[in-house]
Order: C-alpha cells, then sequence, then structure tokens
C-alpha cells in the first residue's frame, strides 16, 4: 500500500458528472509552425467536474470529443481510481485529471505529493510561443524583428528559455530560403539573449541530413534541445547522434510528440536515440506518465510532457515535474484560461512555482454548462 490508503475512498461514490466550457486566450496571436497554419489567439475548451456523496468535488481538463458522461455516475472512486496507480479502467481516461483532482482533495493534498514529490516545487519552464511570426501578415512580412517582439515579451512575463519553431523550407518558404531563416532566427535569439536557454523544433519539417547541416550552422549557439527534426526513426536519428557525438555537442534529441507509439520511442530511447521523451499531458496523461517514468528514470532518459495549446496543460506538466521528477523542464503555453484561476502557478526568473494548494491548485470558477 502507498502513502495514501485507498480505503479513505471507500464509499465514494460519483453523483454527478458535469461538463463546463472554457475559453484558452494567448496574449498575442500564434503564428504557423513547419507543417501548420497559424494557431490564432485562443480557442474554446471543455472541463468536467465530479461530484461524489460525501460532497468532494474535483475537476479537470477534457481534450477531444467527451461522450455520455452521465455514464459515470453512480460509479465508485475505488474502482475508477487508485491512489498509487491513477485511473483503472481504459474508458475512463478522459476523467483522468479530474479523478487525480478529486482524490488529491480527497486527501487534502496537492496533486504532486499524491504522485510521490520526487521532484522539486520550482520546475524550469521554456515559452513554447515563439513560432514563425517573422512571415506574418503574408502581404508585409514583419520579419525577424516580430520573432524578437515575441522573446521580449515572454522574456518579460518571466521566461528565460525560448522555444524556436524550425522549418519554414517545408512548406512556407522556398527551401534554401526557408533554411537559412531558421539558422538567421536563431542566430538572431541567441545574439539577443545570450543568457537564454533556446530549444527548437522543427515539427518534422527537416530530413536527417538537413537538420545534421542546421546543428552546423548553429553549433556555436549553444541549443539546449532539438524537437521532432523528422518522424522518428532510428538511422535518421543514429546519423544525428553520430554527428553530435563527433562534434562534442551536448544538444539533447528530444521527441515522442506527435501520433507517439510508446512501445518505439522507448526502443529508440533505450538504444540512446532521443533524450527526451515528449508524450502529450493530456492526450498520454497523467496515469501514463505514472506508468512509465520510472522506467525512463532507470534508462536515464528524461520526460518533458508536450504541453502546447493551453495554459493549464502547463500548470498540469508542472504538477506532474514536482511530483514524479525526471523532467527536464515544461513548456510554457503563455496566456490564460477564462473561468480558471490559475494564478497560484507563478513564473519567475524561468521557472514555474507548483502550489501547495490541494489538488491540482486550480479553481474552476465558470459556471457549468457546455456552450
Ligand atoms: O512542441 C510543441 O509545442 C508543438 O509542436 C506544438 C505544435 O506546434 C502545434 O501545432 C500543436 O500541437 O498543435
Amino acid at each position: 500500500m502507498g502513502s495514501h490508503d485507498p480505503a479513505q475512498l471507500v464509499g465514494e461514490r460519483l453523483v454527478a458528472v458535469e461538463p463546463t466550457s472554457l475559453r484558452v486566450r494567448y496574449p498575442r496571436t500564434v503564428g504557423r509552425n513547419a507543417r501548420l497554419g497559424s494557431h490564432g489567439s485562443g480557442f474554446p475548451t471543455t472541463a468536467v467536474t465530479l461530484r461524489t456523496s460525501s460532497g468532494h468535488s474535483g475537476w479537470g481538463l477534457v481534450e477531444g470529443r467527451i461522450h455520455d458522461l452521465q455514464q459515470w455516475v453512480g460509479r465508485s472512486v475505488t474502482e475508477l481510481f487508485h491512489p498509487d496507480v491513477g485511473v483503472l479502467e481504459k474508458t475512463a481516461a478522459p476523467l483522468d485529471f479530474a479523478l487525480h483532482d478529486l482524490v488529491a482533495r480527497i486527501f487534502e493534498v496537492p496533486v504532486h505529493e499524491l504522485l510521490g514529490g520526487q521532484g522539486t516545487r520550482s520546475v524550469p519552464c521554456y515559452s513554447g510561443a515563439i513560432y514563425f511570426d517573422d512571415l506574418d501578415p503574408e502581404d508585409a512580412p514583419r520579419g525577424i524583428s516580430a520573432v524578437l517582439e515575441n522573446c521580449a515579451s515572454d522574456w518579460a512575463a518571466g521566461f528565460r528559455a525560448f522555444k524556436l519553431k524550425i522549418g519554414r523550407g517545408f512548406r512556407w518558404m522556398d527551401h534554401d530560403a526557408g533554411f537559412a531563416r531558421d539558422i538567421e532566427v536563431t542566430r538572431a535569439v541567441r545574439e539577443a539573449y545570450p543568457a537564454a536557454r533556446i530549444l527548437v523544433d522543427a515539427n518534422n519539417g527537416y530530413t536527417p541530413a538537413e537538420t545534421v547541416d542546421y546543428l552546423r550552422a548553429v553549433q556555436d549557439c549553444a541549443l539546449y534541445w532539438i524537437e521532432e527534426p523528422f518522424h522518428e526513426e532510428s538511422s535518421g536519428l543514429g546519423m544525428v547522434r553520430d554527428h553530435l557525438r563527433e562534434s562534442g555537442s551536448d544538444v539533447l534529441i528530444a521527441d515522442g510528440e506527435f501520433e507517439p507509439d510508446e512501445q518505439h520511442v522507448l526502443e529508440l530511447a533505450r538504444r540512446g536515440l532521443v533524450d527526451v521523451l515528449l508524450m502529450d499531458v493530456c492526450s498520454f496523461g497523467p496515469t501514463a506518465w505514472r506508468r512509465l517514468m520510472p522506467t525512463l528514470a532507470e534508462i536515464g532518459v528524461l520526460a518533458s510532457p508536450h504541453a502546447w495549446g493551453q495554459p493549464l496543460k502547463t500548470a498540469y506538466a508542472a504538477q506532474l515535474a514536482a511530483g514524479l521528477g525526471n523532467i527536464a523542464t515544461v513548456e510554457g503555453v503563455p496566456g490564460s484560461t477564462d473561468g480558471v484561476t490559475g494564478e497560484a502557478f507563478v513564473l519567475r526568473d524561468g521557472a514555474v512555482a507548483v502550489p501547495d494548494a490541494s489538488g491540482f491548485g486550480l479553481r474552476l470558477t465558470a459556471s457549468r454548462g457546455v456552450a
């Protein structure tokens, strides 16, 4: 038995499962990446609140379509959740965050404590919002100064690390001009922010050979990691690894975000071809991260649950970092969520402080109902 006795949950039965519409807002319009067009300035999202027979409640984000929430009404919490494991039934995965929040609140502990408290409560956090804004607006592109303005705004918000999107030549620019711009942007940000941690993400828009050429061209920029250079496959990653080794570089290879095949990326990690695994904090989920993290720690591979899209996902990733440990840094999504008070997660000097409040430490203030 773990330190949180499941017997304390006996008798807790779900009496209500309520969806709530929320809205994510970014502080600016977020542009294109290698594969996708503008990411806009916000979008609607959904949370679900669970209420139990003894008057406890917990809530969490649900991504994607939610089906038949009422099927959970009447189920006992112990059938669906174990404090040492997480969600017990695959079909209850959409309730993963809400159940973790609920159970942590019943135990009156923060989620990071429920998860084992193996990390620190001050979690390095990078801005994941530096897209191809140099290319917009299409009729009068703002150029590299737009990227530098975004870095300035995120630096002012407390970030000390930036993830730059690269891969402009995959879809949006002439191949060579796009590749040259990727290098120019990387250099410009490094020059303007000598103390910043810089990560880059090609969203699978490079080939293995281009990846090596890019890394060679920015060798003096001290990158922290290169993410998703191309869809993960062993021969290409082997080529990148050989280059890094031969050049004495300590740039990390981060992968496993896009449609991950867990066994495949784990095998690549075991073979030393991936240093940081990125499965999404929501679609992979806290229960899966709890299951996988001890293996990663054992084989010496780091994690950084992908959080792009929603500021709440950054908060969730930071809770996992504080709870499970072995998380190198978390992806920061600048902005806010209407209907949620999340300011307990203060970002200062490049690190997000994980609160000690019960559950995830987030308060849902929106009235229930789906628009
Ligand atoms: O690492 C990241 O944040 C991403 O790759 C996010 C992507 O840029 C974005 O298109 C997405 O996930 O919708």
